[in-house]
């Protein structure tokens, strides 16, 4: 039971509503406007395979405050919810409920590599209505089909960079999306300029647990955490603590941040990170 807990936790990284508090209806994303500020809130619910089986018994809610397109992203504060929810109606629903308010600008995810841009991006999109889209991918695609890694070897970093760049300023003209930024999307200022056209979402996610996910799947497709040798873990880790140094400050640029740590420890649950996973706590 601990272990599902846990990974369904892990699992899902919703963008929830304002109005979700005082009527717990389902996760999803709200915005209210006032004198200028724009104001998010965000749900961390329950897990994705709840998407299919739909019930989840423990009562689960989060919301983000953020701060206005110009102010640094603010933390998370708890609330909770009904004790048994069909995540897959609420989800629908909340979406209804909230699209209309998001004037179709694109929402777009930062974070580290392995944060869960790319795979809470697509579910968002589809609970939204949207079109997603992976930047990386569309890098590769504006580079005649080659893979991230190759750009990086053949080409080096900053080409990779320029593309990425223009990738976000086209997409910046674009609505009615959401896009899965690379990690390093936040060293450029210009990409700043063209993200903050729409809705920036930060998954701040610790680095135990984003090793843990990347040394699971492998780094081939991530060439600045690609190691011929060594343990995949101990390597990630490392490489991971010295870009997150380095670009800690450019993700609290976004509008919202979802932050796992501060979500697992609302909810009541003591981060376990050695191994990635969060259990609950005793007592
Ligand atoms: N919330 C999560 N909990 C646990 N594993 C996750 C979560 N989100 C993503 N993953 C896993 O982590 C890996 C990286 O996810 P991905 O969405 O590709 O991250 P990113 O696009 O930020 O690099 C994938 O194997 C994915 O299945
Ligand atoms: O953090 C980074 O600098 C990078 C992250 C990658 O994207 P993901 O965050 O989707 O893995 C990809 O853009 C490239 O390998 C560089």
């Amino acid at each position: 039971m601990e272990a599902k807990v846990s990974q369904s936790l892990q699992l899902s990284t919703w963008i929830d509503s304002e109005k979700i508090v005082r009527n717990p209806s389902g996760p999803l994303l709200f915005l209210r406007r006032c004198k200028g500020q724009q104001r998010l809130h965000m749900l961390v619910s329950c897990n994705l395979q709840s998407r299919k089986a739909a019930t989840w018994r423990r009562p689960i809610a989060l919301k983000v405050s953020c701060s206005s397109k110009n102010i640094p992203a603010s933390l998370l504060e708890s609330e909770s919810f009904p004790e048994t929810f069909d995540e897959a109606t609420i989800l629908k629903n909340k979406s209804e409920e909230i699209e209309p308010y998001l004037s179709a600008q694109c929402i777009y995810i930062v974070g580290m590599m392995g944060s869960g841009k790319t795979t809470i991006g697509r579910i968002l999109s589809e609970a939204l209505g949207y079109s997603f889209f992976d930047s990386d991918k569309l890098i590769e695609l504006a580079v005649g089909g080659t893979t991230v890694t190759e750009i990086f070897n053949l080409y080096g970093e900053s080409f990779f960079r320029d593309n990425e760049t223009e990738v976000l300023h086209k997409l910046s003209s674009m609505h009615r999306l959401v896009v899965s930024t690379g990690g390093g999307a936040v060293i450029r200022p210009i990409n700043w300029k063209y993200m903050q056209k729409g809705i920036s979402v930060w998954l701040d996610v610790p680095l135990e647990a984003l090793a843990q996910r990347i040394a699971a799947v492998g780094t081939g497709s991530r060439p600045l955490l690609h190691h011929k040798s060594g343990d995949a873990y101990a390597k990630a880790f490392k490489c991971l603590s010295t870009l997150l140094e380095e670009r800690g400050e450019a993700y609290a640029n976004a509008n919202a941040r979802v932050s796992l740590e501060n979500i697992a420890a609302k909810l009541g649950y003591k981060d376990n990170l050695a191994n990635g996973k969060y259990n609950r706590k005793k007592g």
